[in-house]
């Protein structure tokens, strides 16, 4: 019989009913004990008292069950001949006290700024224990390299991550393991060799629109929101690539500053825009969850907070995958009834969509797989160009470098070709140094299978790690580390990538440098991210040669506080706000204005 309720709020009482049978399983034994003293006895136990006390047995069975894992933990770490990370934790009982300030840290503070302080103070991997749980926090690139590559067997996603990610990712490739996640990745490598990449028209039509857009609106006197603005170039390019079918989000309105006049802030029309802000709110709710730990249920007692935003982001999807699958049974149809084969080359204009239902028609592996693709894709590398814009408003003379080798290269108005891009070693090493300042993914987790260790610098011992554990590890943190990029890490400076501290920091320890991930799981979409970039920094140069940042058009509640202003390392000079939820986007957006470069016209 199907249950009326619905799957991600039926999880959430599952783990509900779960946790409250571990919280008060100690009354029952406690309970029935009492009631045996009573009866074989003479002590004299009213039921109150027998309640009282199964109640107060709570805390001490959960003390001594606290103190016995600790024990066992320090037990089976001396075994495997390591000791146990430092370990931080509040001054509260169930160090609350903590949780609430790394809470308000995420909310209001400088991205990573609590845990990087910790990591200066307790050490590079550390375990935080809130609501007697640990989770285990590194920056350290040995230990990142452990779990990515060299230990990679030992490290999943794993089942607690699964159940919080479910209701959003289901089981696409970011959110499996074993069989499904090897299926997933044989699904879709093909749609990523060089020649699949680097087919630039249908970059090059969704830039011109791009470029018309913004032209149009500096002309009306208004900053535009590039975070937006690149949200719809990567959406558009995405949809494109993935489906074979543009949802043409760049044809719509742009959005108006919020001090501009009342009439011009019309409403969003577009489904493709409803798509991105559903898309961005669900993501919200599984950064909440993640971060809640084993408490997150509970704050979705009434619902998933999922379930909406979900639901406009498959209105927008199914239309689109119920296309495909028909298209593909016609295709059945046409051969016989038999499915054409799925071979590792694809046709030249076969989709990613067109591809995977040569493997399965089931609606939901379909629907997961191209959301997670559409995760993978769209918001990692439009996080990354507003990055890279923000970047160039702040430091004229990279732009200003970066423009030359352009024009040098390429020219004013000819359209990049993969040869060219694959030459352009500012360009990359200005990229390179925005996904190093600002990596699209800035945390990251695994849960290792089995007991295990992770590596700490000789002659220290390692450290024990137990069983299905969430380790996170800060690819933020750990780009920004002086011991890994010299006494200037926290400056922004291309030239990193290309001059002596290339040999001196990164060759000797690539680790350093993960913006893509490591080992098997390694971003699919690394070549199709850097080309994407690539060609539109390329385009958006020859048409503009100056970018200004305009903070009075940003929300005052999106501005950096002023606090800030001197602080130490990046927080001290940042004019923008980077926050993540899965990736990482500019709180508000990015409002910029250009300066039209005098060859532009002719583009
Ligand atoms: C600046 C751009 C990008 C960055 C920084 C980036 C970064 C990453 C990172 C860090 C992961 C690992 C996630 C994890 O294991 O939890 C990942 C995985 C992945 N990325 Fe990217 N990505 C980018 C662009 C793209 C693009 C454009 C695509 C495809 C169109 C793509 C497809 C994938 C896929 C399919 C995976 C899953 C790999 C797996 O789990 O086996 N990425 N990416």
């Amino acid at each position: 019989m199907p249950s009326s309720i619905d799957f991600p709020d039926r999880l959430v009482l599952r783990v509900i009913a779960y946790e409250l049978v571990f919280l008060f399983y100690p009354t029952v034994p406690a309970a029935a004990g009492l009631v045996l003293l009573r009866r074989l006895t003479d002590i004299w136990l009213p039921t109150w008292a027998i309640v009282l006390l199964s109640v107060c047995s709570l805390p001490v069975v959960h003390g001594l069950s606290i103190w016995r894992n600790n024990w066992r933990a320090a037990r089976k770490a001396a075994r495997m001949g390591a000791v146990l990370p430092p370990r931080l934790k509040g001054r509260w009982p169930s160090s609350i006290d903590l949780l609430m300030r790394l809470t308000d840290a995420f909310e209001t503070g400088f991205m990573s700024d609590l845990l990087w302080e910790y990591m200066h103070t307790i050490g590079q991997a550390f375990e935080v224990y809130v609501l007697w749980d640990s989770n285990y926090v590194t920056s350290d690139a040995n230990v990142v390299k452990a779990i990515l590559a060299t230990d990679f067997t030992s490290f999943v996603k794993g089942k607690k991550f699964d159940v919080c990610m479910r209701s959003v990712l289901g089981t696409g490739v970011f959110n499996s393991d074993g069989d499904m996640w090897k299926f997933h990745r044989t699904m879709t490598r093909p749609f990523f060799t060089r020649e699949r990449i680097s087919h630039f028209d249908l970059f090059d039509r969704h830039a011109d629109d791009a470029m018309a857009k913004m032209k149009a609106r500096f002309a009306e006197g208004y900053a535009v929101d590039f975070q937006d603005l690149i949200s719809r170039f990567t959406l558009d390019s995405a949809t494109e690539f993935l489906f074979g079918q543009c949802v043409d989000s760049l044809a719509s309105v742009l959005p108006y500053p919020h001090n501009a006049p009342a009439h011009l802030q019309t409403a969003s029309a577009s489904a493709a825009e409803d798509f991105a802000r559903a898309f961005a709110e669900a993501q919200t709710v599984l950064n909440f969850r993640i971060r809640m730990g084993w408490l997150w249920p509970w704050f979705e007692l009434f619902g998933s907070r999922t379930k909406a935003p979900m639901a406009v982001v498959d209105a927008f999807l199914d239309p689109i995958l119920k296309a495909a699958v028909e298209r593909a049974d016609k295709i059945k149809h046409e051969n016989g009834g038999k499915v054409p084969e799925a071979k590792e080359e694809i046709d030249e204009d076969e989709t990613l969509l067109d591809h995977l239902v040569k493997y399965t028609n089931d609606p939901k592996i379909l629907h997961d797989e191209v959301l997670n693709i559409m995760i993978a894709g769209r918001d990692t590398t439009a996080g990354t160009l507003t990055s890279a814009v923000y970047f160039l408003s702040q430091y004229p003379e990279v732009l200003r470098r970066l423009r030359e080798e352009i024009l040098e290269k390429v020219g004013p108005t000819r359209r990049p070709t993969y040869d060219d891009i694959r030459e352009m070693k500012y360009l990359r090493a200005f990229i390179n140094e925005t996904l190093r300042l600002y990596p699209a993914v800035p945390w990251n987790v695994r849960y290792p299978v089995k007991d295990t260790t992770i590596p700490r610098p000789e002659p220290d011992k390692p450290y024990f790690i137990p069983a299905n554990t969430p380790v996170s590890y800060s690819v933020h943190c750990m780009h920004r580390r002086t011991d890994y990029w010299g006494p200037d890490a926290e400056a922004f400076d291309p030239d990193r990538f290309l001059d002596a501290r290339v040999q001196r920091y990164l060759t000797p320890n690539p680790f350093i440098f993960l913006p893509f991930n490591a080992g098997p799981r390694i971003c699919l979409g690394q070549q199709f991210a850097y080309n994407e970039m690539s060609f539109f920094v390329i385009r958006l140069l020859q048409h503009f040669d100056e970018v200004q940042l305009c903070e009075d058009a940003l929300a005052p509640d999106c501005r950096v506080p002023d606090a800030w202003r001197g602080a130490p390392g990046r927080k001290g000079v940042e004019r923008f706000w980077a926050k993540a939820h899965l990736t990482l986007y500019a709180k508000g957006g990015l409002w910029v204005k250009m300066r039209e470069a005098p060859t532009s016209e002719a583009v």
